[in-house]
């Protein structure tokens, strides 16, 4: 992330006066013991830190919502209503559904409501606007070289870098040109469609890391005289920047918390913060991986959220290797029994999750417990269990062994055990080769945080092996000391006795 102002001088003059403006916002307050900071030395931009110990529950600092860049506070809402009063795409249309005014989601009106401001010279939020960063290090501006860092990650092919660019083609750009009186001060000349589409990633890469959740106004209830309701939309959220709440960084163990009031959010903390201590906010359970997509960043607590994405097509391979005598006719008839089932059930994961258990943190945001790999995801085995049924069915014979329970626990541990390994062979360098580079200390450079996300992702392959390896363990254990004391499951001893 790079913010303008790069000297230290003008970094310090637009901190000092944003937070001017901040303080002369009507409602607006800032604690005297908080201090806005420059933090690029440790690669966190700017963050808020306490200047004396700090007591459970200080408000922090107050957001009148007025100051919050949203919808409702857009000055596009009077100059375009039409984009402001519409379905979220998808739902039911109405016939003016098909003009682009009518396409907006929240993401995109909030990229316009942005665009606007930044186009605007005279913008109220200007302050504010200078201080947001002009480069961002999420992995959607990395180089080709800096992706392949990344190796197999999960996260690769959620980075949308062509579907950012074909979202902002389609609609953002032909809103503005459209409607240029509504983007373009008189006077300001329109920018070229490059600058535009330049302007328009910053804007949404901001909005990622920066925007807020928040809950909308409620509508007004219809009156008595009017018979019909129109739409029930109380309780839907509305994204928007929020001054100052954007300026706390934040990790998976936190000390401070955004309450969301009706006049205004303010930020409070949740146990005693020292002084010189940062205040940091919570993103959520994210994994290294979806952080580094989101924030741009990575650290060592949101490595227990880490996740790993096995594709099915690598189980059903291994699968496939245990029925070698199967012909492709019969494999035919086993893929149609799949999507049969599938589109029954409206199943059919391309891919499967694996994430650690982990206790949330508690109320006053401390994390508890060790984070442990504690079982495979319920629709994996869900899914075998339909293909194995598939097998079952085509299979005659061959197929007859797979009423044993037991046999039928072992064939899918091991066929997953199989496709841990492959995935894991889909990196390009083992985990022991990435064990020797990693340091402990936090990385900022875009090659350590992708080796952050690929150690992290290898490491939770290695202990779902581990636990699946004991579970097969202990399954061949009572499998054989039942076939020791001559019991078997039920389905294969009735078949015997007929
Ligand atoms: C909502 S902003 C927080 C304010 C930001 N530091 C700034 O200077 O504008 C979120 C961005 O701050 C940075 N950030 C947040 N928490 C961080 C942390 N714990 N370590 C490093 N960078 C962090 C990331 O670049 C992230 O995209």
């Amino acid at each position: 992330m790079e913010i303008d102002g790069g000297h230290d001088v003008d970094f310090a003059r637009q901190t000092q006066s944003f937070l001017e403006w901040f303080r002369s916002l009507p409602g607006a307050t800032f604690h005297q013991d908080i201090q806005l900071v420059d933090l690029r030395g440790n690669g966190a931009g700017r963050g808020i830190i306490a200047t004396a110990d700090i007591v459970p529950d200080t408000v922090l600092f107050t957001i009148p919502r007025p100051s919050i860049l949203c919808a409702a506070t857009s000055p596009l809402a009077a100059q375009l209503p039409s984009l402001f009063n519409q379905d979220e795409p998808g739902s039911d249309s109405d016939d003016e559904n098909e003009d682009d005014d009518k396409s907006q989601d929240s993401w995109t009106l909030l990229i316009l409501i942005l665009i606007r401001e930044y186009l605007d010279p005279n913008s109220q939020w200007k302050p504010y606007l200078s201080i947001l960063p002009t480069t961002f290090d999420t992995p959607m501006f990395w180089s080709d070289s800096d992706l392949s860092q990344l190796q197999a990650s999960s996260i690769l092919p959620k980075i949308g870098r062509a579907s950012a660019e074909s979202m902002i083609r389609t609609r953002i750009i032909p809103t503005i040109t459209s409607h240029p009186s509504a983007f373009y001060a008189p006077g300001v000349a329109p920018l070229p469609e490059d600058q535009l589409i330049t302007l328009a990633h910053r804007c949404g890469s901001a909005i990622m890391a920066y925007a807020f959740d928040l809950e909308s106004e409620p509508e007004p209830t219809p009156s008595d005289e009017e018979d019909e309701w129109i739409e029930d939309r109380e309780g839907r959220t509305m994204l928007g920047m929020v001054p100052m709440a954007d300026m706390l960084n934040a990790d998976a163990s936190f000390n401070a918390h955004i309450n969301h009031g009706e006049d205004a959010l303010t930020a409070t903390a949740l146990r005693p913060i020292k002084k010189g201590e940062e205040i940091l906010n919570y993103y959520g359970p994210l994994g290294n991986g979806e952080l580094l997509r989101r924030y741009g960043y990575v650290t060592a607590n949101h490595a227990r959220h880490d996740v790993v994405e096995v594709p099915w097509t690598l189980v059903e391979a291994r699968l496939k290797g245990r029925f070698p005598g199967l012909t492709t006719e019969q494999w035919t008839s086993v893929n149609a029994y799949i999507k049969e089932h599938d589109e029954e059930e409206g199943e059919g994961d391309d891919s499967f999750v694996l994430e650690r258990e982990c206790e949330d943190p508690d109320a006053a945001g401390q994390l508890h417990g060790e984070a442990t790999f504690a079982g495979l995801p319920e629709e994996l085995s869900e899914r075998v269990k339909v293909f194995l049924k598939g097998v079952k069915k085509v299979a005659g014979s061959e197929g007859d062994a797979l009423a044993d329970k037991s046999l039928r626990k072992e064939i899918y541990l091991d066929s997953v055990l199989g496709a841990l390994q492959d995935r894991e062979k889909q990196y390009a360098t083992s985990l022991e080769e990435d064990e020797r580079l990693v340091k402990p200390e936090r990385p900022v450079e875009r090659g350590e945080m992708a080796l952050w996300v690929r150690v992290g992702e290898k490491r939770l392959l290695r202990e779902a092996q581990s636990w699946v390896s004991r579970e097969l363990e202990s399954g061949r254990r009572e499998a054989s000391s039942k076939r020791e004391r001559g019991e078997e499951d039920a389905p294969a001893a009735k078949r015997r006795r007929a």
